[in-house]
């Protein structure tokens, strides 16, 4: 075995133990490897990452194959052998790691931990079994139809539960496919720095494949894939990676220059640059956010698109009274994200139902606060990438009963940008990724009487 693949194997394990015993998200968990350890490659980096995002969609599936085979709990204080099973196991069954290679070095990472090495047998046991299973055997053993579904796919009972109830269980289950399907890439070409037709011919001189969707020329996909890093223009800003239902949303609000735009929640600035892009040169931002490291974050991708003096930062919180009137704002709220669950899994594990009720009491207050710095006659658009209504419609149903100056102003099919099926009865923008195979966002465009 090479020396780099004993490394990505060993970082995978130790950022899904890192997830499980300080339930650290999974970037900053992997990030921490990635420091900790030197000379790692891009290419083993990748590799890692794949395992732990594997690891953590399939998480309760690969549990439940394991419990199968253990004599005994493997006690909390053993999160590192925790995360050498599962890590393994998601080697074993979904990436076509050889089986004697999956536990051989699953047990040496065992051995070579102090605190743990006595378990390299009970290790060796479980996954020599666990291993050559058919993981379908694991779920259909399960008699309650939705802790099979909760099995199968992979997410927390409540989730499933809240989900069926509303949907039944054949949109559910679709749901839950979707959610652990592998999401495309697609690129917002940045339209300030390069012409479409120019991007185009660059890709296909470096041999990329893409598809222009059909809303927008210039929102791209590239079905194969690709290290986006390694894509013409990077350094020089040409593009921005976002979803097709990420870029629907800035459409909503189209800025115009000269006017005052307020974007509430603004890091890591993926909608301020778009909100630039679609407002030409005359227009400025002001980006707020209460976290100062995401803003730093946002610095450097706006800095990267050349469109740093165009967007005014400000680390503030949005649910306090916010300094200055404006024309058009945007509230890309903090949410519970059910509806980017395949780009992020470790959502669905870091949710429960009193964090959704937290969430959607600061999002009240956010959409209070930005309402009240919005001009007479001026237009907010309010947006989540949650597929929570208490997140979305009941949320703007409530603002709109509480604020009678404000109106909601419903999209129309044609509107430049935005696929009519993206729009529902109540002129809201909804997108499901079982359906439309983008992200799930939800969008309301309201509008404040001009006397107020
Ligand atoms: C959905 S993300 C925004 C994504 C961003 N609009 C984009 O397109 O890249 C929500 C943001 O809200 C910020 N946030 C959370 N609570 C906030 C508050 N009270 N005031 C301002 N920003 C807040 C978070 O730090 C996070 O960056």
């Amino acid at each position: 075995m090479s020396k780099s693949h004993v490394s990505e194997r060993t970082m995978a394990a130790a950022a899904v133990s890192a997830m499980l015993s300080e339930h650290l998200p999974l970037e900053t968990a992997l990030e921490q490897q990635i420091h900790q350890q030197s000379g790692t490659s891009p290419e083993m980096r990748g590799r890692a990452h794949e395992i732990v995002v594997g690891t953590i969609r399939h998480m309760a599936l690969l549990e439940a194959t394991l419990t199968r085979f253990m004599q005994k709990d493997l006690k909390a204080k053993h999160h590192y052998v925790r995360a050498v099973l599962l890590t393994a196991l998601y080697q074993a069954q979904f990436m076509r790691t050889p089986i004697h290679s999956a536990v051989d070095e699953a047990v040496k990472l065992v051995k070579q931990q102090p605190r743990d090495h006595n378990l390299s047998g009970f290790v060796n046991a479980v996954l020599r079994r666990s291993t050559e299973v058919e993981l379908s055997t694991t779920w259909s053993a399960v008699k309650d139809p939705l802790k099979r579904l909760a099995t199968r796919y992979s997410h927390p009972l409540w989730l499933v539960k809240r989900w069926e109830k509303r949907l039944g269980m054949e949109a559910t289950e679709a749901r839950l496919a979707a959610a652990n399907a592998q999401a495309p890439l697609t690129l917002r070409i940045h339209t300030p720095k390069v012409t479409v037709a120019d991007y185009l011919a660059a890709a296909k001189q470096a041999e990329i494949e893409v598809t222009v969707c059909p809303e927008a020329e210039e929102t791209l996909m590239l079905p194969q894939g690709a290290k986006v890093a390694t894509l013409p223009g990077y350094s020089n800003g040409w593009f921005a990676v976002q979803d097709r239902a990420a870029q629907a949303v800035a459409r909503l609000l189209a800025p115009q220059a000269g006017e005052a735009i307020l974007d509430a929640c603004a890091a890591p600035g993926g909608k301020s640059a778009h909100l630039v892009a679609l407002g030409g040169a005359g227009v400025v931002i002001t980006a707020l956010d209460s976290a100062q490291q995401r803003l730093e974050r946002m610095g450097e991708n706006m800095a990267r698109l050349g469109i740093r003096s165009q967007v005014k930062l400000r680390c503030a919180d949005a649910t306090q009274p916010i300094e200055g009137l404006f024309d058009r704002a945007l509230v890309d709220a903090p949410c519970t994200g059910t509806g980017v669950i395949r780009r992020h899994p470790d959502i669905k594990w870091r949710r429960n139902p009193s964090g959704l009720a937290e969430v959607v009491k600061q999002q009240q207050q956010i959409l209070q606060s930005v309402a009240a710095a919005v001009k007479p006659g001026g237009l907010l658009v309010y947006a989540t990438c949650s597929l929570e209504p208490d997140e979305n419609e009941q949320q703007v149903a409530r603002f709109l009963k509480e604020h009678p100056q404000w109106k909601r102003l419903p999209l129309e099919a044609g509107m430049a940008g935005i696929l009519p099926e993206w729009i529902d009865s109540a002129g809201d923008l909804r997108t499901e990724p079982a359906t439309h195979g983008v992200d799930g966002f939800y969008a309301a465009r309201l509008i404040k009487d001009a006397n107020h």
